[in-house]
């Protein structure tokens, strides 16, 4: 059974005040069946829950008359989302026969006049956004509403007095940008001067402005003792008063003082953490900061000067034989400036530095005598045989891709391997994304080109390698390099110990898990599902490949949040999860992309391709050649528009 007509028409009339157009939500279509967009629905009784329409260039008025008024539609729905849209009008009174709303949000357009009283009725109420519109008057009370945990009102004419919440429950409130006016309420400590801000009129903690009360009494008092006492004592009072006056300056003045210099060194142990700390978002953020600066002093053991072997006790006679470099790539093998190409003893003296010790090895700067800079990566104890470990390579080498860095020479003995590739000034992803201020320059347009570019490249390897069973095995954003002309390649491909053939199995245990940069999803996926159930070649190798698309969901979610993973505390894809699960979607992106203007309707595809990718069940993960696709086909949505005048 589908839909109730009454409901669709019901929809279809409310989208009409809103001038919206599309195709999909006609009456000989289901909105549930048919998957209107923007429509959720609880399939086990055909019903709408939610609609949600954030970024629908949406203009028009909003008339809860035609959703709010059809019973069942009103018993059903418990999101209305309509932020970021060009809505205009005021809000009727009949929002609240919508009574089971959990969720209302029309930040972000071009709403006016009062907030109905009814409103406060609304009694499942968790999350009322009503920030960025031209709402005017007084808020009614809302101590009524025993759920309501967001209200966000910023942006707005809102004048009266604070409103009156249950400040135990209200996590997040922003009334900043209004016109309030009086003492700000006790808050029980929860909320700072920034839910209060750019009201001139409002005063007391945690406001800046000292409320008058205090200052009127003793105006009151010196007018009382002016009038009661002779002209010899006024001038007497007078001097008091300035004395008075002046102390209260000083206080203020060393109150200003202290309250610098405590943010100052607050900034300095803190560089840039977040305050309000019990929110999932504000734990996240405040993880970030600490992976941020563990990855930062990870940098900071690198040294100059020494030689590759110093540095890193690779000894010829660890090598055995200098012919033991086999190298895979022209510019290497002489003619590159380099007189006879490279060989081992040539690497061992060539001055080096340490770029980073991550779980898989360590890797070092090298700058060879012929000018060419490489990086070489030491994986120690690979349980691998030397000829399998060379026919790995080679494979990996053959199947090449533009965008997959390739490895130039690889060198492997018993206990120890090495893997030579070009040095990328550049730099990685991660670093664009996490780096202080780069964030802000590396815009969206760039962040889909990145997304689209790793994934075809990844589809494009998985293919090739698929018999094989080689997959990346570590796929984040810190092995994701730009190159020099700035375009995304995927370096350390296949470095991974993969778990493919049962005989490496035993080993796994040897590979520390801990990451010094980045996310270890990937990997610590592979061992776990190794681990927990053993598998034949195939499957094994499947679940390499299902690994790699985790990764790059993860990697797709750094891009889209600006947010670094982090391990202890609350993962990247958890967050994620709960934030759109509680419906706070726009809150997830980073707020560069947010000031950029980047398409929300893109962000919000590209989110669902990432959520796909690290679904937790492997086998319902899509495969890196649909990822592509997908990725590309938003890729050229979001060129298409930006190129049409109307943007
Ligand atoms: N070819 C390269 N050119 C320039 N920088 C590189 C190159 N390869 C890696 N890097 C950068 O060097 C740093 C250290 O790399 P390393 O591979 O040791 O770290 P990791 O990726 O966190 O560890 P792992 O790959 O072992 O999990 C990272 O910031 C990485 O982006």
């Amino acid at each position: 059974a589908g839909v109730e007509d009454g409901v669709k028409s019901s929809l279809i009339t409310f989208l009409a005040h809103l001038n919206g157009t599309t195709a999909s939500w006609v009456p000989i279509t289901d909105p549930c069946l048919n998957s209107w967009p923007g429509i959720s629905c609880d399939t086990s009784n055909s019903s709408v829950t939610r609609i949600q329409l954030s970024g629908f260039s949406l203009s028009g008025e909003f008339d809860p008359a035609s959703v709010c008024t059809n019973p069942l539609l009103a018993s059903s729905l418990t999101i209305i989302n309509l932020q970021r849209n060009q809505i205009s009008g005021e809000l009727s009174p009949a929002i609240s026969n919508c009574s089971n709303l959990t969720h209302f949000l029309i930040g972000k357009n071009k709403f006016s006049g009062n907030i109905p009283e009814s409103i406060t009725g609304i009694k499942s109420l968790k999350k009322l956004d009503l920030s960025h519109n031209d709402f005017s008057g007084e808020l009614p009370d809302f101590t009524g509403l025993p759920e309501l945990v967001m209200f966000t009102a910023q942006g707005n004419h809102f004048t009266g007095p604070v409103p009156r919440f249950d400040f135990l429950k209200l996590q997040k409130l922003d009334l900043s940008h209004n016109k309030f006016t009086g003492e700000i309420p006790d808050l029980h400590g929860k909320f700072d001067q920034g839910s209060f801000s750019d009201n001139p009129d409002l005063c007391g903690p945690p406001s800046p402005n000292p409320c008058p009360s205090s200052s009127s009494s003793s105006t009151v008092m010196n007018a009382q003792s002016e009038t009661s006492n002779n002209n010899g004592k006024k001038s007497k009072t007078r001097a008091r008063d300035q004395i008075l006056m002046y102390s209260g300056y000083t206080i203020i003045g060393l109150g200003v003082i202290g309250f610098i210099v405590f943010k100052l060194c607050r900034r300095k142990s803190n560089a840039g953490g977040s305050t309000k700390k019990g929110d999932l978002e504000a734990r996240v953020a405040s993880v970030d900061d600490d992976s941020f600066m563990s990855k930062a002093s990870s940098v900071s053991y690198a040294k100059t000067g020494e030689s590759f072997s110093e540095i890193s006790g690779v000894t010829e006679e660890s090598a055995m034989t200098s012919s033991s470099l086999v190298l895979l790539t022209s510019p290497l093998s002489g003619g590159h400036g380099g007189g006879g190409g490279l060989n081992f003893e040539e690497l061992l003296k060539a001055p080096a530095e340490l770029l980073g010790r991550g779980k898989h090895g360590s890797l070092y700067k090298v700058n060879l005598s012929g000018g060419m800079t490489v990086v070489v990566k030491r994986i120690k104890d690979w349980p691998i045989q030397t000829a399998e470990f060379k026919t790995r390579m080679q494979r990996i080498h053959q199947a090449s891709h533009p965008n997959v860095l390739p490895a130039l020479a690889f060198y492997s003995s018993k206990h120890e391997k090495l893997l030579v590739y070009g040095y990328q000034e550049n730099g990685s992803l991660f670093r664009y994304l996490h780096g202080t201020k780069m964030g802000q320059s590396f815009d969206w347009p760039s962040r889909l080109s990145v997304a689209s570019t790793v994934a075809r490249a990844l589809a494009s390897m998985h293919k090739k390698l698929h018999d094989d069973g080689i997959s990346h095995g570590n796929l984040k954003s810190s092995n994701i390099l730009l190159n020099q002309s700035l375009e995304a390649c995927v370096s350390e491909y296949g470095l991974l110990p993969v778990p493919a053939d049962t005989d490496h199995d035993d080993n796994q245990n040897d590979v520390d898990d801990s990451s010094s940069e980045g996310n270890s999803f990937s990997f610590s996926e592979v061992r776990s599902k190794s681990k927990s159930k053993p598998k034949k070649k195939p499957s094994h190798a499947a679940d390499a490949f299902r690994s790699d698309v985790y990764g790059y969901g993860v990697v797709l979610l750094e891009m889209l949040t600006g947010k670094t993973v982090q391990n202890n505390g609350v993962s990247l894809p958890t967050w994620v999860h709960s934030v759109v699960r509680e419906e706070w979607t726009v809150e997830v992106f980073d707020k560069h992309l947010i000031s950029e203007g980047a398409s929300e309707e893109r962000m919000v595809n590209v989110l669902q391709v990432a959520i796909k990718c690290v679904n937790p069940s492997a086998y319902e993960r899509p495969a890196m050649s649909q990822v592509a696709v997908m990725v590309d086909a938003i890729r050229e949505d979001d060129e298409r528009s930006s190129s049409s005048p109307g943007y």
